[in-house]
């Protein structure tokens, strides 16, 4: 049967990640995004209330949701602020393999640690996920970090670039070679303990949007990870184990891009019926209300494709091809929507005292981050193609 209603107890998270985004993130998003602080205080509430790894399964202390359920979640964070939820969420982009491929014991701990106790600072433990590299972005087998064997550990050496959560993170994912000889075939997955001597985190980027999320680059050299930390025990399945986890997160990223819609959207109505020229609320002038009605039909459409692509996740199927459909539609649709919402407001728009000046530069990075607008369409465009 087909439903378009959300459950109860979907409904219940949906309320629950609303409040806590309107009460919590929106009145400390602006701080944030001036000052570039880590969004600690609410990253701590959101541990407390079970906002955070809200797809670990329960056995390991969290919430078990489906996708479905935690791209719910991560629209309402997002409508608060995008910036802090990428914090918040890139923990769920890490978890993703350790669910999928970990362990009982790789499970045990490193799931464990971010739903345990908090750390001398009263902070939850945060994790990233490092794939990306200087001069591999797009192309995640042209990456250059490699891991040795040598005896009961494997030596890292490389460097990984863009990694949200970076210098907070206890543990970080990361994909290198472990046989450079067999392409994407030999490339491997290790939990790494952030704290591993070797290790250098380099400066926070000082980016244009999403300023409240720790962006830096990771840098490897000679560190020693022991091998019971290799993900799931295997050498060379670490291409599909990161091909998985964007199956898996890529609907939650395009939830994330629909919350900022919305919050976009919302603003540029609300505006556009207080807002006199000619003397009458610019809505009266379907130059502005067609616009605002575009925005609200495009958010309805990326919200389906979110929800479908999570959807087939849940079901235990492949979701690839529907997974770049929501992000790619997601992303190009939340920077116009912005785009918009900052025409609607005209001149105000422009200005940083007027909230979507700021949606305008968090919006972009969607269309970059967690596979660009483009490699989502080099990603349908081979699964349409494949078999046919
Ligand atoms: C909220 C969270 C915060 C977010 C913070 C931001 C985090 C990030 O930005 S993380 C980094 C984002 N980076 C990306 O998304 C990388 C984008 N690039 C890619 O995904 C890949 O390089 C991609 C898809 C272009 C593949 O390129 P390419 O090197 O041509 O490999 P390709 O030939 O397609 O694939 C190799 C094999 O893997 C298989 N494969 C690829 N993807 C999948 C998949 N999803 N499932 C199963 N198999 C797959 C292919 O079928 C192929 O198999 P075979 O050899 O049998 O034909």
């Amino acid at each position: 049967m087909l439903s378009f209603g959300l459950t109860e107890e979907q409904k219940m998270y949906q309320t629950t990640a609303h409040d806590f985004a309107a009460k919590v993130m929106r009145p400390v998003e602006a701080h944030h995004d001036r000052t570039g602080e880590y969004p600690w205080e609410v990253i701590r509430k959101a541990y407390e209330l079970g906002l955070m790894n809200t797809m670990v399964p329960a056995e390991y202390g969290g919430l078990g949701l489906p996708a479905l359920d935690a791209t719910i979640v991560a629209e309402e964070l997002a409508w608060g602020c995008s910036g802090i939820s990428t914090a918040m969420e890139a923990n769920q982009l890490a978890s993703g393999p350790v669910i999928m491929y970990g362990t009982e014991e790789q499970k045990q701990k490193y799931l464990g640690m971010l739903t345990g106790p908090v750390d001398a600072d009263g902070n939850p433990h945060m994790a990233a996920y490092g794939v990306t590299e200087p001069g591999a972005g797009s192309d995640v087998a042209g990456m250059l970090t490699t891991a040795t064997k040598d005896g009961d550990h494997y030596v890292l050496n490389g460097q990984k670039m863009w990694i949200t959560n970076a210098a907070k993170a206890t543990w970080y994912f990361v994909v290198c070679y472990t046989d450079k000889t067999a392409r994407y075939k030999g490339m491997s997955g290790f939990l790494v303990d952030a704290d591993t001597p070797g290790i250098t985190v380099g400066k926070k980027e000082d980016n244009m949007g999403q300023r409240a999320s720790d962006t830096r680059a990771i840098t490897f050299d000679n560190v020693r990870v022991p091998a019971e930390n290799l993900l799931g025990g295997k050498e060379g399945v670490g291409w599909m184990q990161a091909m998985h986890a964007f199956d898996k997160s890529r609907p939650l990223v395009a939830s994330g891009a629909v919350g900022l819609a919305r919050a976009a959207f919302e603003y540029a109505r609300d505006y556009s019926m207080e807002r006199q020229a000619f003397g009458k609320p610019i809505a009266k002038n379907q130059a502005v209300s067609f616009m605002v009605s575009d925005m609200a039909m495009n958010i309805e459409a990326a919200r389906l494709l979110v929800q479908k692509a999570a959807y087939i996740h849940d079901q235990g199927q492949r979701n690839t091809k529907a997974a770049a459909f929501a992000k790619a539609f997601a992303a190009d649709m939340a920077q116009k929507v912005a785009t918009d919402a900052v025409q609607v407001y005209g001149g105000y728009g422009f200005s940083k005292e007027y909230p979507v000046e700021k949606l305008y530069r968090d919006s972009k990075i969607y269309q970059i981050y967690e596979g660009t607008s483009q490699i989502q369409r080099l990603i349908m465009s081979r699964e349409i193609y494949s078999g046919v």
